[in-house]
């Protein structure tokens, strides 16, 4: 016979969706462990991904013979408080869904969802590192980055449900390689098939997170790590204490990767202008929501120019291959890696109407 949850055998189910596994976990009426189940995540997959969680929930009460547990789950990025849609995930296919619902349907019972940084602060402010603190930051490192912030024991969500989230702002003390701080965000973007962002002209050789060359390995690896432990490091030289989630290697707040290097700020803070507006995650504009204004790329100083895109809700920034770049004038190239050269992709405005400008020469 079935058992139904009572009072005393009240299970409380709680889920991370991660962008490689998805994890459950089943806690007893005093919060302590009864069962934990760990699945890859199905991924791009969207009706899969709410079917595994379904089955993680089935497999976790029967693993403690209950049911009718409570299910509350942590994903990456936020279900938008203006569309009620999910926005920001770095499993880009949860994007523009109505997960708490597709959810509460497929586990016939209310769910609660919310920011999986936010989930790893406020444990972290109730029995980890921030316990006692009033004010907690937790930073995740995971499939995507982000963070969460904890007052008194609540996450603070902020009226676009951002709070906290610093895996896609631009950064205080940009350095040379970073300006003019767009041509660098570009590079967050996933474009379509093959085509990649870089800036045009000098090349820097890869180097080892020391400076020195790279040899051996990924190329550039080196570099890149030593970027990542800087670029970490500067917006986590403010908190008195932090805690680090995630299932990526972090360097460390001002440390290189072997805890040895102390990061310095170098040059001083510059405020970002609106030109230099970064594009957010996943191409949308910056974190706003509803996007308040569509960015865009100016005329460069060949006359050449640009790509626009509207983000909007949840989908993709729209580029095309075969045009230059510019942002403040400074030139940088959307181009299909060589030697394989990808199709152009014929513009065309995205289902929303999202394509704002596009100039050719
Ligand atoms: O999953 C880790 C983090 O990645 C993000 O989706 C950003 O890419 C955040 O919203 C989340 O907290």
């Amino acid at each position: 016979m079935k058992r139904t949850a009572s009072p005393s055998s009240l299970i409380r189910v709680g889920i991370d969706l991660g962008g490689t596994k998805t994890e459950g976990i089943a806690l007893g009426a005093a919060g302590e462990e009864r069962a934990r189940v760990r699945v890859p995540t199905p991924r791009g997959d969207y009706g899969a991904t709410v079917r595994t969680i379904a089955d993680l929930v089935a497999r976790l009460e029967s693993a403690t013979g209950s049911a009718g547990a409570t299910v509350g789950i942590g994903i990456p990025g936020a279900v938008s408080p203006a569309t009620g849609l999910v926005k920001n995930a770095n499993s880009t296919w949860l994007i523009g869904k109505p997960f708490d619902q597709d959810m509460a349907e497929a586990l016939k019972r209310p769910v609660r969802i919310e920011n999986d940084a936010n989930c790893l602060a406020v444990s972290e402010a109730a029995d980890g590192a921030g316990a006692g603190c009033g004010v907690v930051f937790a930073a995740i490192l995971g499939t995507g980055c982000g963070a969460g912030i904890v007052v008194d024991g609540r996450p603070l969500r902020g009226r676009n449900a951002i709070g906290g989230e610093w895996g896609h702002n631009p950064l205080p003390w940009p350095t040379d390689e970073e300006r003019p701080g767009a041509a660098l965000l570009l590079r967050q973007i996933r474009l379509p098939g093959n085509l990649r962002v870089r800036p045009r002209g000098r090349r820097r050789p890869p180097t080892d997170h020391r400076g020195a060359p790279d040899r051996g390995g990924h190329r550039g690896a080196g570099g890149a790590r030593r970027r990542r432990g800087r670029r970490h490091a500067r917006p986590a030289g403010g908190p008195a204490r932090a805690r680090a989630g995630g299932d990526r290697q972090c360097p460390g707040p001002g440390r290189d990767r072997a805890g040895r290097r102390p990061v310095e700020p170098g040059v001083p803070l510059r405020r970002l202008t609106p030109g230099d507006r970064p594009l957010g995650l996943h191409g949308q504009p910056g974190h706003a929501d509803p996007p308040r204004r569509p960015w865009r790329f100016e005329r460069g100083p060949r006359g050449r120019l640009a790509v626009a895109a509207r983000g909007g809700r949840g989908q993709r920034s729209k580029l095309y291959s075969g045009l230059s770049i510019t942002s403040r004038g400074v030139p940088g190239t959307l181009s299909p890696p060589p030697p394989r050269r990808a199709a152009v992709a014929a513009p065309r405005p995205s289902r929303t109407g999202g394509v704002s400008e596009l100039v050719r020469e």
